[in-house]
Order: C-alpha cells, then structure tokens, then sequence
C-alpha cells in the first residue's frame, strides 16, 4: 500500500529537496524553543571557554529536525561536520577510521545511534570521554591495545528511540535534548518560509488548512506543501487557496486530522467488523490486508498519539474518539466514552 505522503521518513531524493529547506542557523530554527534555548547557552559557553562543547544526544520522532539541528551545531561553532548513522557502524574499524581523522574541533553526527554494533559502541564510550581509542593488534592472548589519541571532538547523536540506549552511552553525555511534535502555529511558520523559499504565495488559511494536516512534523507539512504546490499549479493557475489546499490533500487521501488511507483503513476494521475491539494485532493486519509489522510501526503510533486507538493487554481497541472521526455514533461503552460524555446533570 502506497503510503509516501505522511510517511515521517524521508527516501534519498527526498533528503536532496529537504536539504534546500533546512534552517542553517538557530535563529531560523523553528519551534522547539526549550530545546533551542538550551542549545544556544551550550554552544555560547564553549564559545567563551574555547573549547569544543558538551557531546550532544537528540531524541525524537523521524522528520522532527534533528539532523538540521546537528548541521546547525555545527555550522553555528563554525567547525566541519562528519556524518555518518549507527547501520554504517558495523565494526569498532568503522568507527575507528572516521575518529582517528577527525580535525580538532570537528562535529561527528551519528544518526540511529541506537543501531550501532557493541564494539563500536564500546569504542565510542572511551573516545567520548578520553578522546582516545584502542586500536587492537594481534589475536587471542598476543593481543595488545594500542592507545591512539584523537582530537577533541563534540559527538552529536540522534535516536528515534532513546529507552533503547545502554546507560553508559547515555551517561556520557552532557546535554539530552528531548524533540516534541510541532503545534499548528508552530508548523504555518515552517510553511510560510519554506513558501518563501519554494517561491511560492501561501495564505495564510492555506497554510492553516496544510498544517493541521501534517501530523505535528515539519518533514510532513513540507511535504504537503510541495503537492499542494503541484496541484494548484496544474489545476489552478498557480494560486494556491484553502480550499485548493484542502483539494489536493483530499485528492491524496491525506483528511482533516492528517489521517491517511491505511490509518482510515485500519480504524474502519476494528469499528466495521470487530465492533471496536478488543482485536489482536494479527487479526486487525488480514483485515486491512497488510502485515502486522506495517500496522504496528507505520499506522499505529499516529492513531495512538491522536487518542483514536488504544493498545490494551487484550488487544486494539477504538476510542470513542474514533467512532466519530469515521462520522459514526460510538457506543455507551466505546473505550474513553466516559472521558468524553458531557458531564450528568444534577
Ligand atoms: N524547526 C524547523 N524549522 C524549519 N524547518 C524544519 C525544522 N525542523 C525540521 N525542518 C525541516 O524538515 C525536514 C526534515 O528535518 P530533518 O531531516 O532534520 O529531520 P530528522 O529529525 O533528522 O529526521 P530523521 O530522523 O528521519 O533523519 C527538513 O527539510 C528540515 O528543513
């Protein structure tokens, strides 16, 4: 099942177009204002202090700015920028060969951080703290550690999923900044200069109309924004309305809340053939004819996140909200019925 445009990841010819709308600096950053705040004393005080700046971890959902975040680290302390992400990092060789050429100063940036193999991670745990490796010579008990020092360097990581990170890794850090979801203002501002850059004239309830679509992610509302751009430039003369934005995103069954055909599909199985659930998480994928993997990763942490399903230990249940969102009535005892039910009178 296609399902590109609110997909939060990002494919390689996608990152090539990004990379014409990413902020270069912290001033142009968007949103994120606790996290930028603290970022900008972290770099300050290196900045006085002459010295490279604590290493820095980045937790978040995909397409949320990290990576921009990372490059404007490094671009704001005017030093060079490696970048490489945990897959890459097989061996403790991998990492070994990018540290031991690292110029003084230098921001290392490992996306997926989490997916890094042990002995690189091992590896890591020293030239984080010491700025030095053991580079391993020989096999079994003629085995010697040779210490190699390397330069002063700031690691930058980012994780989508910061609980799976071993402690030590975590400890060694010296600033955690934790990346929310975008509110709707916040996503019009990311709108407005990405129009700006793209050329292209965005009103302002056209903007309103991408935004709360876009799943509370920059990667997403861009996204949106540049099929929307197509659509009024092939239906429209070029001039991008509300209601031409609210066209082009019915067009690509992208609906008021951001919800795509797989999330409908999957909200309208539970509701249509399991009356709301409870239903395991097999049982709901051959229903909406996908794998369960694709539901669970793809579909459900969207619907949890907008209070539309629950994952409860007896299966996947539809919230009333849900029932209403799909335009139907939900039951006395739809799950969080109560929560939303007008107060009783006296
Ligand atoms: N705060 C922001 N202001 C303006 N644009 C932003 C902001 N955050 C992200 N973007 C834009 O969203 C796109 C995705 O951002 P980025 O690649 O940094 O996300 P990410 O969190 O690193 O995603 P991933 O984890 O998938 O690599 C980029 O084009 C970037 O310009």
């Amino acid at each position: 099942m296609e399902r590109e445009l609110v997909s939060p990841d990002a494919d390689g010819d996608e990152r090539a177009v990004e990379a014409a709308l990413r902020p270069r600096m912290l001033g142009e950053f968007i949103g994120q204002t606790r996290v930028r705040e603290q970022l900008s004393l972290v770099l300050e005080s290196a900045r006085r202090r002459g010295k490279a700046p604590d290493h820095v971890l980045m937790s978040g959902a995909p397409g949320l700015g990290k990576t921009t975040l990372a490059m404007i680290i490094a671009a704001e302390l005017a030093a060079p920028l490696r970048l490489t992400s945990g897959p890459a990092l097989e061996r403790a060789g991998d990492l070994a060969a990018i540290l031991s050429t690292l110029a003084e100063g230098e921001v290392l940036f490992i996306d997926e951080i989490h997916r890094m193999a042990r002995p690189a991670e091992e590896m890591l745990y020293l030239a984080m703290e010491d700025f030095r490796v053991d580079i391993v010579v020989g096999k079994g008990p003629g085995a010697t550690a040779i210490p190699l020092e390397i330069a002063p360097f700031t690691l930058v990581g980012a994780t989508t999923r910061a609980g799976l990170l071993p402690a030590p890794l975590r400890d060694r850090f010296g600033f955690v900044a934790h990346m929310d979801f975008y509110d709707a203002a916040e996503l019009e501002l990311v709108l407005f200069r990405s129009a700006r850059l793209l050329g292209v004239a965005l009103p302002e309830d056209a903007a309103r109309e991408i935004a709360r679509r876009s799943r509370g992610t920059p990667r997403i509302a861009n996204r949106l924004l540049r099929r929307v751009r197509d659509f009024a430039e092939v239906r429209a003369d070029g001039v991008l309305t509300a209601d031409i934005a609210a066209a082009a995103l019915n067009l690509y069954e992208v609906d008021g809340e951001g919800l795509d055909r797989l999330d409908r599909a999957v909200l309208g199985a539970l509701l249509g053939k399991f009356g709301g659930g409870p239903v395991g998480l097999s049982t709901l994928a051959v229903a909406v004819g996908e794998e369960p993997e694709t539901v669970e990763v793809v579909a459900e942490p969207f619907l949890v996140r907008q209070g539309l399903l629950a994952r409860t230990p007896r299966g996947r249940v539809a919230t009333a909200a849900a029932w209403i969102h799909l335009g139907l009535t939900p039951p006395p005892d739809a799950f969080g019925a109560a929560a939303s039910a007008p107060p009783a009178g006296p």
